[in-house]
């Protein structure tokens, strides 16, 4: 459906109070080797970074197994399949949001994009609002739909639990195309992504060089 562009929503407001959050982390990290969650990355987590990103939200889930982290302000929430992918993550998420606080969306992050920022998710906030809309998406400057950092309406819940019941794993599957909202035009730093030690060493440098993230 329609394509909005980041730049100009970008200098819209960044009260993020209406817009529920859950951060995915039951993953097991196989290419990075340890747990990505807690790497460091100028001096916090992966997790304390990406959990800044949407400190302001209103309603707060960690998705992962109970007891792997501890994160304030965040409530814990058990995957309802664990192992079983980000997607099975954003089912737990969808049904903890509705329970919270009745319907209305959701900000599903991965802990391993560390360079997000309460602008980007400002930016995905204001595209919401697209006639028929139940899923916004960020294009990275390639062109690929981010769908680890991206907004769910909680009536997405009955298709991605049919989805997962007839074997789909792939994130990318839960957003359908004709109520998709892609946003483009946003800065490039946005979109890094951990997930193997060198992935964290690149933006290490680049983070002593003075860039973002
Ligand atoms: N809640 C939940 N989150 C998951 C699950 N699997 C992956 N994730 C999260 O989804 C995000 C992106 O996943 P990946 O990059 O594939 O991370 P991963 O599975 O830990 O790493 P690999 O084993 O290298 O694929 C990370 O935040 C993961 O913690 C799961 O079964 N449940
Ligand atoms: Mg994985």
């Amino acid at each position: 459906m329609s394509r909005l562009r980041g730049a100009g929503l970008m200098s819209g407001g960044l009260d993020l109070s209406g817009l529920g959050a859950a951060l995915t982390a039951g993953g097991r990290s196989s290419r990075f080797g340890t747990d990505k969650a807690l790497a460091r990355l100028g001096g916090r987590t992966l997790l304390e970074r990406a959990a800044a990103s949407l400190e302001g939200c209103g309603v707060r889930l960690l998705v992962a197994p109970p007891g792997r982290y501890t994160l304030a302000g965040w409530e814990e929430v058990p995957d309802t399949r664990p192992g079983e992918g980000p997607l099975a993550g954003l089912e737990a998420a969808l049904a903890a949001a509705t329970a919270r606080r009745g319907a209305g969306w959701v900000a599903l992050c991965g802990v391993d994009q560390p360079a997000l920022t309460p602008a980007y998710w400002a930016a995905l906030w204001a595209a919401r609002t697209a006639p028929g809309a139940l899923a916004v998406q960020a294009l990275d400057p390639q062109g690929r739909a981010q769908p680890l950092a991206a907004l769910y309406h909680t009536a997405l819940r009955p298709s991605v639990t049919a989805l997962l019941d007839g074997g789909e794993r792939r994130l990318r599957r839960a957003a359908p195309p004709e109520a998709t909202v892609t946003v483009k035009g946003l800065p490039e730093t946005f979109f890094a992504n951990v997930n193997r030690p060198e992935d964290l060493a690149a933006l290490a440098r680049r983070l002593g060089a003075g860039e973002t993230p």
